[in-house]
């Protein structure tokens, strides 16, 4: 069985990120970027696929484990019969290559500890080439190049595992440093240990510091804001959806997606999570990153993208990599890049118009992009499409799809009343007005009081949360009552919410066997809904039992599979800390998301 989810930690330099496990070993670390190859693996396999542990040689257990402060800095102490040490891991923000740093300080004792060393590059299939030259680890393999400093040796007498045995005494320090390379590059100069950790301590508290948020939960939104923080490619401002790929939504399961990509949908939340608070500068990044994705033809939009905005993200299978868990196939690549949908062009024109009413308006010649795609929607809203869940099924009138073609129109109409900019308002009105119509007649089943999955069907989809969120409807109205009732009722089962039926006669529908576990980011939208209802009660408990989930250094996954009581999913994920953040500002709001988000209601919406 392979170790929970809970048990990693995430380290990061804003170009990839790798996790660390409660022992100390880095099982998932990408290099150089966060869709790079694997050099290790171990995550999705054993220690056979690339891991570096950094362990007591005797029985030891984890007597604790924290970030410093709000840091990506990680201290992990380990205690065994010789006595205990502390490991400090970090990876410093990135200036011209990626390095992990680590750190033995000996706390108690004297401490007999292993390294082991072995990274097999593109994702755990190819064991490099290890010699020492000029007193360091020197691994190579095609493109992959890593250099290790380390304070002690490492013994090559088995040179596929590249060890290091060593004692560490109460007051001593050991440290480690690997540096990636490109192979036909310089070698790359040594960091000094010790004043890269506390610098790199210092820049994640700056950043963290700069937080403007001081409500309710102010931790766990600021460790969120770190995550995403850690999950932005710095030199493009894109924000991957999580640095992970394949990690089951069952364990168990096929339902296995690769996350290190930039989703469009994500854009509204990420950047209303950011200016809210505060990080203008990261929510304009992310806000350029998505012009310059989308900029083209409009038919050629996809949804989503590389972190450097290229769009083939062709998917393919890792046959060799045994899975998490067993859980196959292991892919890399997203199919769903060639998806329609639809829900997309609402997302975009919402987190457009979020940043320009918050005074980040962009490049006056965005406004002819967005016109561009307005005009592609108005002839293809009546389009089936795959939905916001990416179902691999048939394309269907999906209901959330159409709710968001009518927030693409409302932001349009609202970009030429609001701010002056040039359009077709009063045709944009009638768009708006059409498919407000359409959705509330098809997609609205009156006998069961609900909106429903897709139009004529039965079924349930919790994405409808977000209906009074975006402002197609009020809080208030029972048709948004009933649907969030539905949702409870038939969704909602210990507390959380899947996203829609998986059950094996709905198989047709996402086109997949199997199930998977309840969705967290419907989780707090049913939060949101009852903070918009004026029941802050029931939100606040929901929004808590969803903080209880998070693990000890406060990352969550996309998923919770309830039955084992486990995190499943890609990790950590950003769409889970997303609405967290924004979960915890509607809490605090005295207005209301509607009112924070500046959406539309029934009354404006002729
Ligand atoms: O489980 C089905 C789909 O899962 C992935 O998509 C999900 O993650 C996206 C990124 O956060 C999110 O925007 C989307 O709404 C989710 O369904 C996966 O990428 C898909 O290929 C897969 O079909």
């Amino acid at each position: 069985m392979s170790r929970p989810l809970e048990d990693y930690a995430l380290l990061g330099d804003t170009h990839t990120a790798a996790l660390v496990s409660t022992d100390c070993s880095i099982d998932w670390l990408c290099l150089p970027r966060f869709d790079s190859g694997a050099a290790f693996a171990a995550l999705l396999g054993g220690p056979e696929h690339g891991r570096w542990s950094l362990a007591p040689r005797e029985r030891f257990r984890t007597e604790s484990r924290a970030y410093r402060g709000d840091s990506l800095v990680l201290e992990t102490t380990l205690t065994c019969d010789s006595g205990s040490v502390c490991v400090i891991d970090c990876m410093p923000i990135r200036t011209d290559r990626p390095d992990v740093v680590r750190r033995v300080e000996g706390i108690r004792g004297r401490v007999p500890m292993r390294s082991v060393l072995a990274p097999r590059f593109d994702y755990g299939s190819i064991v490099p080439w290890a010699r020492t030259r000029g007193g360091r680890l020197d691994l190579i393999a095609g493109p992959d190049h890593l250099l290790v400093d380390a304070d002690v040796e490492f013994d090559l007498s088995d040179p596929e595992h590249p060890t290091a045995d060593f004692s560490v005494a109460a007051g001593d320090a050991v440290d480690f440093q690997l540096h990636w390379l490109e192979p036909w590059n310089a070698a790359a100069e040594p960091l000094d240990v010790k004043n890269t950790i506390a610098h790199t301590t210092d820049w994640w508290r700056d950043w963290a510091g700069r937080c403007s948020y001081d409500g309710p939960y102010r931790d766990a939104v600021v460790r969120s804001l770190v995550v995403l923080k850690a999950l932005t490619y710095a030199p493009s401002g894109g924000i991957v959806a999580a640095p992970t790929t394949s990690l089951p939504e069952h364990l168990g399961g096929i339902r296995n997606w690769d996350y290190r990509y930039c989703w469009i949908r994500d854009a509204t939340f990420t950047l209303l999570a950011l200016l809210e608070a505060g990080y203008d500068q990261e929510a304009r990044d992310w806000r350029e990153w998505l012009l310059r994705a989308v900029a083209g033809r409009p038919e050629q939009m996809q949804i989503m993208y590389g972190v450097d905005g290229r769009r083939r993200l062709t998917e393919f299978e890792l046959d060799w990599l045994p899975g998490y868990e067993d859980s196959t196939p292991v892919r890399v690549g997203n199919l769903a890049a060639q998806q329609v949908q639809l829900d997309v062009y609402g997302e975009l024109m919402d987190a457009l118009h979020q940043a320009r009413d918050r005074g980040i308006p962009p490049d006056p010649n965005a406004w002819h992009v967005q016109r561009a795609l307005m005009d592609f929607l108005e002839g293809h809203w009546r389009d089936p499409d795959h939905g916001i869940w990416e179902v691999r099924g048939p394309q269907r009138h999906f209901t959330h799809s159409k709710v968001m073609a009518w927030v693409a129109a409302d932001r349009a109409v609202k970009a030429v009343g609001a701010f002056g900019l040039d359009g077709p308002i009063d045709r944009w009105k009638r768009l708006r007005r059409e498919i407000f119509d359409e959705v509330c007649e098809k997609g609205y089943d009156a006998d069961r009081e609900t909106f429903t999955q897709y139009y004529g069907s039965r079924e349930l989809d919790a994405a409808l949360l977000v209906i009074p969120d975006v402002g197609f409807l009020p809080a208030g109205d029972p048709r948004v009552r009933g649907t969030a009732a539905a949702v409870e009722r038939e969704l909602m089962r210990d507390g959380f919410v899947d996203r829609y039926p998986t059950t094996p006669e709905q198989h047709d529908i996402d086109g997949l066997t199997g199930t998977e576990g309840a969705f967290l980011p419907c989780t707090f939208w049913l939060a949101d809904n009852y903070v918009l209802q004026g029941d802050v009660a029931t939100g606040r408990a929901i929004f808590e039992r969803l903080l209880s989930l998070r693990n000890d250094v406060g990352l969550l996954a996309e998923e919770y599979d309830r039955d084992n009581g486990r995190l499943v999913g890609n990790y950590p994920q950003a769409l889970s800390h997303i609405p967290l953040i924004n979960t915890a500002f509607n809490l605090a709001s005295t207005h209301g998301p509607a009112h924070r988000r500046g959406g539309a209601t029934t009354d404006d919406s002729s």
